[in-house]
């Protein structure tokens, strides 16, 4: 895939993606299919519209606030939580700036993170992990924001396994389970401002991502999609009291393309960005056992595995080899 670095990218032209409020997901009515429908087969992605809720609206707030405490600590307490000293699925702790590829040849990323596993915000048995302390003080908004994203996923999953005809033990739902350990993740970014003031520059590199359903809040813009069959990036605006919901790999795969996995990355654009950029998603994957190939319900008649079916656990833990940059693969994707 080729990523254009030249000519003016704020002339970028911006997405045009569907809108589903939170509450006709819950009433699911004939046109909100439809519109779910489209926005998963097509464009990979659509804006979920929460102002009607105020649990979650109130989760989003505190995440935000998380967001700045963690990232004003200094380095030496974040670095004492290195997320490749905590496991070779990247579940929990800090990645500093410049761990992953970058987005334009021979550079490396720009942009901090932290990450926090479900399974530590559950406080699930054997999955205690030492994290800093400012998590353990947002614990009430963490189980908040990813108890409201898991009751949506789960409509999701469910409007989409009825509406392509599923069975019910080998449907979109039946792949996840979170009463028992996941992989599912919760991820906090800032794309610090002094990066990428001057020139073009691509923070995080182009990526599809290698889960089922990711809920992405930013209010800042910086995040770009290429449209599949398409080799022009455009602009998601943000928008407050929106979350972006994104389709990763695994929907497709489980769909057997179906379902489309949104190709995205996050720019800065000469001179607009004066602030630090700060974004948060929750991650949701497929059960760790789960074998990463298209359920029975979507299969052709001569639909055949490509001989190496991995474990979801496996599939993870093979791309971020990639975005380290450990695997010499031009394309970041999951599979
Ligand atoms: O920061 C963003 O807006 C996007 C983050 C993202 O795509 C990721 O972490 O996978
Ligand atoms: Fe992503």
């Amino acid at each position: 895939m080729a990523v254009s670095t030249e000519g003016d990218e704020r002339a970028d032209p911006v997405a045009r993606l569907k809108t589903i409020r939170l509450q006709a997901l819950k009433s699911a009515g004939p046109e909100d299919i439809d519109k779910l429908v489209v926005a998963a087969t097509h464009d990979g992605i659509f804006y979920l519209s929460f102002e009607d809720d105020h649990q979650l609206s109130r989760a989003i707030a505190g995440m935000q606030s998380l967001g700045v405490d963690l990232f004003s600590l200094d380095m030496e307490h974040k670095m004492g939580h290195d997320i490749d000293k905590l496991g070779q699925y990247k579940l929990n702790g800090y990645k500093p700036i410049g761990r992953n590829v970058g987005g334009i040849k021979g550079q490396r990323d720009g942009f901090e993170s932290y990450s926090i596993s479900r399974n530590t915000i559950s406080s699930l048995p054997d999955t205690k992990v030492s994290h800093l302390e400012v998590i353990n003080e947002y614990n009430n908004t963490l189980v908040s924001f990813t108890a409201a994203c898991s009751d949506i996923a789960n409509m999701v999953f469910k409007i989409l396994s009825q509406a392509f005809n599923l069975q019910e033990n080998k449907s979109l739902e039946s792949c996840h389970d979170a009463s028992k350990p996941t992989l599912d993740i919760v991820r906090l970014l800032k794309y610090p401002s002094s990066i990428g003031n001057n020139c073009f520059s691509i923070p995080q590199t182009a990526h599809t991502d290698v889960g089922s359903l990711t809920f992405l809040y930013s209010e800042s813009p910086g995040l770009q999609i290429l449209p599949a069959g398409s080799k022009e990036w455009r602009h998601v605006i943000p928008k407050q009291g929106h979350l972006m919901v994104n389709f990763g790999d695994a929907m497709k795969t489980l769909s057997n393309g179906r379902l489309e996995s949104v190709m995205h990355r996050v720019v800065t654009v000469p001179g607009t960005q004066v602030l630090d950029r700060h974004s948060f998603a929750f991650m949701i994957r497929p059960r760790p056992e789960n074998l990463m190939t298209a359920l029975p319900g979507f299969r052709e008649a001569d639909f055949e595995d490509d001989g190496q079916v991995l474990t979801c656990e496996e599939w993870v833990a093979r791309k971020f080899k990639v975005m380290r940059g450990d695997k010499d693969e031009f394309q970041i994707s999951g599979k």
